[in-house]
């Protein structure tokens, strides 16, 4: 039988309407389609009517059946929040490094020393696929009642080719017991691994050579990475590596200029990346080149804080004409936190984004750099039902009252998951 829900009367909807085809950039991150005193219907998993309440009681008589009402006055309602950038499936966890840092040690000479994403591909190789899911739902969890319902999660901590395969085999897990919708990345250019160190090129003839092919075959990723940076991967092994796995149909990212400004937002747009991730040190013909090639710029202001360091220059981007998403980078290392909404208080006050770019980047330019817009990121007839609704009256609040969790009700799929800031068990993993 179908299943009718009725949102009824919210003192916001934030539609995000009308970028389902290409992301929004500049003063289009702006226009956020909110509808006052707006009403949502939705049938079964898909969002069949939005607009005022008065339109949306004359669709309902039109249905002619029973519907579930839920009462959204004194709430705004958002698309669910999409996180486009983490790696999820880890093990262990690096709070020691931490305390490294705050005595001045630099996050990359740590890896340098064998520690950060070495230190993690330690504890995942121990781990077993099932303890990865478990460790990983649990995160989910906490990312659903942050009004997130939808993640991109990479490998990157396995190394090996059996180990990457285990990730992205938990990865595959995950999306199919829990709520969230998982979409993955192939990462096995994270770090040169230790039994490579003296021979890096040999790690990415095996990344090119054995991991690819065998990650395509099994069809666990969509997207291909790379971590190009001083002392990791090279413009020219990222490149190499990118393009082996365009020949494999894996789309192409990159975490570029993150700690040191070697080219890689040049090398985004010359490979046709999806995405570029990080840029703290994008210079501005990398930025330029962005523009151009239509690469999502995708934020991670909470890295930067968590490292301390300056964050990326999103208004310099939003002016040149790139299109911006932001996400939590959650990971063990350089951001471990699953909270979406402080991010986006952070891309609002350390960035200087206005609270309607904030939702646009984590919404409908989320959708787009992990190549879902077509499903999900607005509130418009016939997308997906992934919604949250938020205590707050006004679409601007949610960056105003910072660092506190305003998220109210989450509803995926049609179905509503989280309840009063609870997460709904049935919905949640089983474990
Ligand atoms: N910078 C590279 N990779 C991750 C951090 C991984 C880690 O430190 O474990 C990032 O995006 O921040
Ligand atoms: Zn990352």
């Amino acid at each position: 039988m179908k299943s009718v829900t009725y949102i009824k009367c919210a003192d916001q909807v934030v539609t995000m309407k009308g970028a389902s085809h290409l992301p929004k950039k500049g003063n289009e991150m702006s226009e956020i389609g909110v509808i006052e005193n707006g009403s949502i219907i939705l049938e079964n998993d898909k969002i069949s009517f939005v607009g005022s309440d008065q339109e949306a009681a004359q669709y309902l008589e039109s249905l002619n059946g029973a519907a579930t009402t839920i009462e959204a006055s004194g709430k705004i309602v958002t698309p669910g929040l999409i996180d486009p950038h983490t790696h999820l499936v880890f093990a262990g966890s690096r709070e020691k490094e931490l305390e490294m840092r705050l005595q001045g040690a630099k996050y990359i000479d740590i890896l340098k020393q064998g520690g950060g994403i070495l230190s993690s591909t330690r504890s995942t190789r121990e781990a077993t696929m099932e303890q990865l899911v478990e460790q990983a739902s649990r995160r989910l969890d906490r990312f659903l009642q942050y009004g997130v319902t939808t993640v991109e999660a990479k490998s990157g901590y396995g190394l090996t080719v059996e180990d990457e395969l285990k990730q992205l085999r938990a990865a595959k897990v995950l999306n199919s017991i829990h709520a969230i919708d998982l979409v993955s990345t192939f990462m096995g250019a994270h770090a040169i691994p230790a039994e490579y160190k003296d021979n890096p090129d040999a790690y990415v003839n095996l990344v090119i050579e054995e991991m690819i092919p065998v990650v395509a075959r099994e069809g666990l990723a969509e997207f291909c990475d790379v971590f190009c940076e001083e002392g990791v991967f090279t413009v020219e092994q990222s490149e190499k590596i990118l393009e082996a796995g365009k020949r494999y149909g894996l789309l192409p990212k990159i975490h570029a200029d993150e700690i040191v400004r070697i080219g890689g937002a040049e090398l985004a747009a010359k490979v046709g990346a999806v995405s570029a991730e990080h840029l703290l040190q994008a210079s501005d013909e990398g930025i330029q080149a962005l523009a151009e090639s239509g690469t999502i710029a995708v934020l991670l202001p909470g890295t930067a804080f968590f490292l301390m360091e300056k964050p990326a220059r999103a208004r310099a981007m939003i002016d040149a004409g790139v299109a911006i998403a932001i996400s939590t980078d959650c990971n063990p290392g350089s951001s471990p936190t699953q909270s979406m909404p402080f991010v986006m208080n952070a891309a609002c006050l350390m960035m200087k984004m206005t609270p309607a770019e904030v939702l646009a980047s984590a919404t409908i330019n989320a959708a787009h750099a992990i190549g879902l817009a077509d499903r999900i990121g607005s509130i418009e007839v016939g997308k997906t039902a992934d919604l949250v609704l938020f205590q707050a009256s006004n679409y601007q609040t949610l960056q105003y009252n910072f660092a506190v969790n305003l998220v109210d009700t989450v509803i995926k799929n049609g179905k509503v998951v989280v309840q009063g800031g609870s997460l709904l068990g049935n919905f949640a993993a089983s474990r």
